[in-house]
């Protein structure tokens, strides 16, 4: 479980975090959503530990928690494989054992015609992929994800988040996820909190009965549409109007 209680948090003068509070239990998928620049990524450093809010309590009691980071941040000079292989080595991992257990994540990321190419040779969705699978790779029970599908064209986009949910799914872990895009987070999340802009708070939660997998683009859509006929949520990305827009009000009644 992972609880984050009424975190305060400013960056020089500058409030950034006013009273955000919540909480991940195990296996379940927890999206951040909210503008550009509200804070999203300070709560999940707040998380990961390497941060400390102003004020506030952050309780993580996962066993193991990895985070991946909005730029891959790979070593340049090592493969794919070795990069996977990274936190294998620092826990004193036989080179046998790096190798069998990278060269596995690696398959289950597609990544496996590239195992011996370096990071400039891979493109950007394919770097993701490894620092996903550097993430995996130390067996976490958590998993903190930055925008992790940014930059994807809509294809690559589909193909990396049905490979994420599989993964997650298999291996039962908790994911708290970044996204931006309210679409996405609804096609992912167990949960979904809406923060405001900074100094930001969670202005409203969401959740479906409905598993992640099994969510089509209508039911998405829908769920989106929704969503941006709250007030609190459609001021919080700048649409203050659409709720009385004429063509929203012909969706919302089809
Ligand atoms: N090291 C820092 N020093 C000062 N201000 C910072 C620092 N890091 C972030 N900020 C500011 O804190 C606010 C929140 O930043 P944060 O990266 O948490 O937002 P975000 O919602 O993740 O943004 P994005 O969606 O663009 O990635 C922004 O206004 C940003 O400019």
């Amino acid at each position: 479980m992972l609880i984050l209680d009424r975190i305060y948090y400013q960056y020089d003068l500058y409030p950034i975090l006013d009273g955000v509070s919540l909480t991940l239990a195990p296996g379940q998928i927890l999206c951040l959503t909210g503008p550009s620049g509200c804070g999203k990524t300070t709560v999940m450093r707040i998380a990961a530990g390497l941060i400390k809010p102003n004020s506030g309590v952050v309780n993580n009691r996962f066993a193991g928690t990895a985070y991946v980071f909005q730029e891959p941040r790979l070593l340049p000079w090592q493969t794919t494989q070795e990069n996977i292989a990274f936190g294998l080595k620092a826990q004193g991992i036989s080179p046998a054992k790096r190798d069998r257990y990278s060269q596995e994540l690696a398959q289950q990321l597609g990544l496996e015609k590239a195992l011996n190419h370096y990071p400039h040779q891979l493109s950007g969705g394919m770097q993701q992929r490894v620092a996903l699978g550097r993430a995996l790779a130390i067996n976490p029970d958590l998993l903190l994800l930055d925008e992790p599908f940014k930059g994807l064209d809509i294809g690559r986009r589909r193909e990396f988040q049905a490979m994420l949910l599989k993964l997650l799914s298999d291996r039962k872990l908790a994911a708290c996820i970044i996204s931006h895009d309210l679409a996405e987070a609804v096609r992912f999340g167990d949960r979904i909190l809406v923060m405001s802009p900074s100094p930001s708070r969670i202005v409203h939660q969401w959740q479906s009965p409905q598993s992640p997998a099994t969510r089509d683009e209508v039911y998405i859509y829908q769920e989106v549409s929704q969503l941006l006929a709250l007030p609190q949520v459609s001021s919080c990305f700048h649409l203050n109007n659409i709720a009385s827009h004429p063509n929203f009000m012909k969706s919302q009644s089809n």
